[in-house]
């Protein structure tokens, strides 16, 4: 397998699942998908890193591109742009929810078939207070992330709940996974280490 992504939340998530991927970073400019729906533009954005990756691949692979945004409050936001930009999004985020699209497109190269399926996951805030938010924008964590937290690092601490797939929030459903790699007549069992 080989993972379209420069993640290493990815690439953990799917090491510590038992499949250990080649990284190849996809170089994709997301700023080239411009679309009012988060679904849509996250599936399109792993659509594109899958497809630059593939085309670099000689030989039998499957490789997953997979591209996380936030809906929120009628926005669809990636990775805050600096420091400001997170605290401000925190200071709406707060004591409400937000809905974290990631999509995933699995391209069989010994084939040309291809997959792709978006998973959502609810994400509900704590009421962090001004101090929590500083502290936690201080950390830098907040910057590389697409919606400006983590459910699996220091942000942890300020989801309260979520509905759905973690992975999906970390950046890839492995259940999803599963289903797409079916899909193209593969067995995730069979990729173990
Ligand atoms: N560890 C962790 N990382 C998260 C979480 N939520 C989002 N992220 C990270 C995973 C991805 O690196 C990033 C989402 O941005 P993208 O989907 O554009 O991926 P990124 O640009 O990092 O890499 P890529 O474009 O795939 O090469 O945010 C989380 O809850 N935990």
């Amino acid at each position: 397998m080989i993972l379209a992504s420069a993640s290493p939340a990815r690439y953990k998530l799917l090491h510590d699942a038992g499949i250990t991927a080649e990284k190849i970073v996809s170089g994709v400019d997301e700023s080239v998908v411009q679309h009012t729906d988060p679904a849509r533009t996250a599936g399109m954005l792993a659509a594109l890193k899958a497809q630059a990756v593939a085309a670099q691949v000689t030989g039998p692979a499957l490789v997953i591109g997979c591209d996380s945004v936030l809906a929120f409050d009628g926005e669809i936001l990636g990775k805050p742009a600096d420091a400001a930009e997170a605290t401000r999004r925190w200071q709406k985020m707060r004591g409400r929810s937000g809905v974290l699209h990631t999509g995933h497109s699995v391209i069989d190269t010994a084939t040309g078939r291809h997959a792709l399926q978006g998973a959502r996951t609810i994400v509900h805030f704590a009421q962090v207070s001004d101090a929590e938010i500083d502290a936690y924008v201080a950390t830098g964590e907040p910057l590389h992330v697409a919606g400006a937290f983590t459910i699996d690092g220091r942000g942890g601490a300020f989801v309260e709940r979520i509905e759905g797939d973690h992975g999906t929030v970390i950046g890839l459903s492995l259940p999803l996974l599963r289903k797409l790699l079916t899909s193209l007549g593969h067995d995730l069992t069979t990729l173990w280490s």
